[in-house]
């Protein structure tokens, strides 16, 4: 039997669509697996009624598939799904990590990169690995075609979640197809500062490289508070505030000391608009770690 504890993550921060993201400190799923000649799973914890235990229709299945490695597998959901904390990720991290202890595949917590990513494809539709990649590896990542890079950030965050659901295939259709030179000098601008800001663990750099032109504004318009949740959170000391994933979870980027008064005044904003919230006062923090086996 192994047991992984996995990160939510927050993918994007604002100006790194489908490449940006960083490991959170809290919440976090925990995934149980043992051998079995068939694959079973059951889920518990936050939302679990929403999500399927057929191996088909769960992320950790294609992650059975991938590693050829049919368990027994319990998930105990911390991170509600549809959440834009990387829910449907932290369990496919977490199976992935098991998974490859518990059947010995001598696989690089790189390597099970793509491997967990085929778990996105099966909810998403497309295998975007910018949320698997920090809930395995950790800290701040990149990732591209070419493979994922990740650093050791060291930044206060606070995100905020909504009490309603947005799921990340729809929040993908709105999307631009196309964008300016303009927004695409502007984007690449902030991409570049939030990563200076990252290696530095410097809240201001990162803050300020949250912005985006292009996804960000499109999917604010899910998000039911969103301006005045993004106003609030600043007026109240972040350094930069942004959808995080698909959203509807917002998150901010935090000076030391500050994350109480900020995630006060993102929840009484979307008090505002009569919408119920919770926010997590975290950090960017460590990737999948095992607790037993
Ligand atoms: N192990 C899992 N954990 C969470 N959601 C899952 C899982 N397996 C399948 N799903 C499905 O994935 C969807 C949530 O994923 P997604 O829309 O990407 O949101 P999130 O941002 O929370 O990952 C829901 O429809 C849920 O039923
Ligand atoms: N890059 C993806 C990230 C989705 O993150 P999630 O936490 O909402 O699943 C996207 O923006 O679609």
């Amino acid at each position: 039997m192994v047991t992984v504890r996995a990160p939510a993550t927050s993918a994007n921060l604002g100006s790194g669509f489908d490449v940006f993201g960083a490991a959170l400190s809290r919440p976090a799923d925990v995934v149980t697996v043992e051998r079995a000649d068939r694959t079973t799973i059951e889920v518990t914890g936050v939302g679990a009624q929403y999500i399927p235990e057929d191996p088909e229709g769960n992320t950790v299945g294609a992650v059975v598939e991938a590693l050829d490695a049919p368990a027994h597998i319990h998930i105990d959901k911390g991170v509600r799904p549809a959440s834009g904390l990387g829910s449907s990720a932290a369990s496919a991290a977490g199976a992935a990590v098991a998974l490859n202890r518990l059947y010995d595949r001598g696989y690089s917590r790189e390597e099970l990169v793509p491997i967990a990513a085929e778990g996105e494809a099966v909810v998403s539709g497309v295998a975007h690995s910018d949320n698997v990649a920090p809930s395995l590896l950790g800290g701040f990542t990149v990732t591209t075609t070419d493979g994922t890079h990740s650093v050791d950030a060291r930044v206060p965050l606070v995100v905020c979640l909504p009490d309603v659901a947005v799921s990340t295939r729809d929040a993908r259709r709105v999307v631009p197809e196309t964008a300016s030179m303009d927004d695409l000098v502007e984007t690449v601008g902030n991409a570049a500062t939030l990563a200076v800001g990252m290696c530095r663990s410097d809240p201001t750099l990162v803050g300020a490289g949250m912005s985006d032109p292009i996804v960000t504004p499109e999917r604010a318009r899910l998000i039911t508070g969103y301006d005045a949740v993004h106003d609030a959170a600043l007026a109240a000391g972040a350094t930069g505030v942004t959808v995080s994933g698909a959203g509807p979870a917002v998150v901010a980027a935090c000076r030391e000391g500050s994350r109480q008064a900020i995630a006060a005044a993102m929840l009484d904003a979307f008090a505002e608009a009569d919408i119920d919230a919770r926010a997590y006062q975290t950090r960017i923090g460590r990737g999948a770690t095992v607790l037993e086996e």
